[in-house]
């Protein structure tokens, strides 16, 4: 594709579920010859500097993130503290703003894509550039945040869905958000979200019409201004690395599609019992199975936390794991036959694009939505039962794991037969290009009525 190549400064909220996905666009317009600044906290680009396979296009700058009392030294990114201290690492990048002007200045950008940094707006009207409010959630989730305060499980009106909602014993999503601090540090998650929607030149979410069509005119409508899409941005295979060798050699002693591989993210920490529950649930499963979290509140390591007399009993088919794994090469491996997940957005996608059955354990709101996405309207998975009081109990989760993975389930079927064909229409030919393209006309459009910036 032709036509005017443009200069974006990217500066997404501080956590792997938001920089990843910002890099994965960074790479489909650095693809088509467009440049992009890419500023991150140092720490964080030892961990998204493989990712970016157009060093030639794409510049990494690292930000300073200023110290903020209540969190601990040295704090660059959301997954080194609980969730519900997040609010002090924004009031952090808050600070940040002097820097980012001065990377404006020296890299004259043409566009800002920005998230959580609500301000970005008036640094770029100052300089005379547009803005991109780039939202790496779930089109449902910014519709269910613009008319906040309603009834839990009662659709606001005009609302497109009644289904992809949060209901009354979706309560334990906001406890697990809740901020543990008592600091004044400026406006909430909310008022951030709503504050970027409204004054950004431009919405684009990662998301699919075919998927989230009626969310996105929901918002277009309650926004007032253009919502661009950029369909789902799959990360690229990355062909330079392979499954670590451990996993490789511990799969290949089972057969296809037998393995239940669990992982819930890159912030979840659940409490001990919860933690000691879900190990129960996949020993109960009888099948051989991986879980990739970390160790839970008030342990250092898995070890220490794991249930009395565990380790013995799954010897040999089951490995409780407190590091990162490579979450997308092992759902693509063959003997991975389920995949339970918190269904943050960005694993959401890969569960789609996964022939894996999926079973969901929303641990926060938005989450929940996508799971009820998954669950309830596409019903390509199936969600564990919760209690009241947000508590899952290895019953539960062996019962979700059970009725997906049992030979002839009939729910099994149904819900495998409706991911085949959702997998299907997502890797169409055509499909992700169709909409990257599209994207980038708009960007073309929105830039060349911009003034590049003053010097
Ligand atoms: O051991 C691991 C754990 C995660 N991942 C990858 O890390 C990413 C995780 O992204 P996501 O599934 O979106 O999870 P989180 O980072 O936990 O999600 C945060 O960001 C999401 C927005 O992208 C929100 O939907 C979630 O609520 C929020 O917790 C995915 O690409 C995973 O493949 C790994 O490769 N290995």
């Amino acid at each position: 594709m032709g036509g005017l190549k443009f200069h974006v400064l990217m500066y997404p909220w501080f956590a792997t579920g938001h920089m990843t996905p910002f890099l994965f666009l960074a790479n489909k317009l650095a693809e088509k010859g467009h440049t992009v600044t890419f500023l991150i906290p140092k720490k964080a680009l030892k961990q998204l500097e493989n990712l970016n396979l157009f060093p030639h296009n794409i510049v990494f700058r690292s930000v300073t993130v200023p110290h903020v009392d209540g969190l601990p030294v040295g704090t660059e990114t959301v997954s080194e503290i609980p969730v519900t201290s997040a609010d002090l690492l924004m009031s952090a990048m808050d600070l940040t703003r002097d820097q980012v002007e001065g990377v404006v200045r020296a890299v004259e950008p043409d566009l800002i894509f920005f998230d959580f940094a609500h301000w970005i707006p008036e640094v770029a009207r100052d300089f005379g550039l547009k803005t991109v409010k780039y939202v790496v959630v779930s089109a449902s989730t910014i519709a269910s945040m613009l008319v906040p305060g309603g009834e839990l499980g009662v659709p606001p009106p005009g609302y497109p869905s009644s289904k992809v909602l949060l209901r009354k014993q979706d309560a334990y999503t906001m406890k697990n958000l809740e901020s543990t601090n008592t600091i004044n540090v400026g406006p909430n998650l909310l008022e951030r979200v709503t504050t970027s929607l409204m004054n950004s030149d431009v919405i684009a979410i990662r998301t699919a019409r075919e998927i989230e069509g009626n969310f996105c005119d929901y918002i277009e409508k309650h926004c007032r201004k253009k919502v661009l899409l950029t369909g789902p941005v799959f990360p690229e295979p990355d062909k330079t690395r392979e499954l670590e060798e451990r996993w490789v050699k511990w799969l290949s002693g089972y057969e296809p599609d037998s393995v239940v591989f669990c992982a819930l993210g890159s912030q979840v920490i659940l409490e001990k019992d919860q933690f000691q529950e879900l190990c129960l649930g996949m020993e109960l499963t009888g099948s051989p199975f991986l879980v990739a979290v970390k160790p839970p509140r008030g342990s250092s390591t898995i070890q220490e936390a794991l249930p009395e007399g565990f380790e013995e009993r799954v010897k040999g088919r089951g490995v409780v794991w407190g590091e990162w794994v490579q979450q997308p090469l092992l759902l693509s491996h063959p003997s991975v036959g389920c995949f339970v997940s918190h269904c943050g957005f960005g694993s959401m996608w890969e569960s789609l694009l996964s022939d894996c059955q999926i079973v969901l354990v929303p641990q926060l709101g938005d989450q929940v939505l996508n799971t009820r996405l998954l669950s309830d309207e596409l019903k390509v998975s199936v969600e564990v039962a919760r209690e009241e009081t947000g508590w899952f109990s290895k019953e539960s989760l062996f019962d979700a794991i059970n009725s997906v993975m049992k030979r002839d389930s009939e729910i099994g079927n149904l819900v495998k037969k409706n991911h085949t064909k959702w997998r299907e229409t997502l890797t169409s030919p055509g499909l992700v290009t169709g909409y990257v393209d599209n994207f980038i006309e708009s960007l073309q459009d929105l830039v060349s009525g911009t003034n590049h910036v003053s010097k």
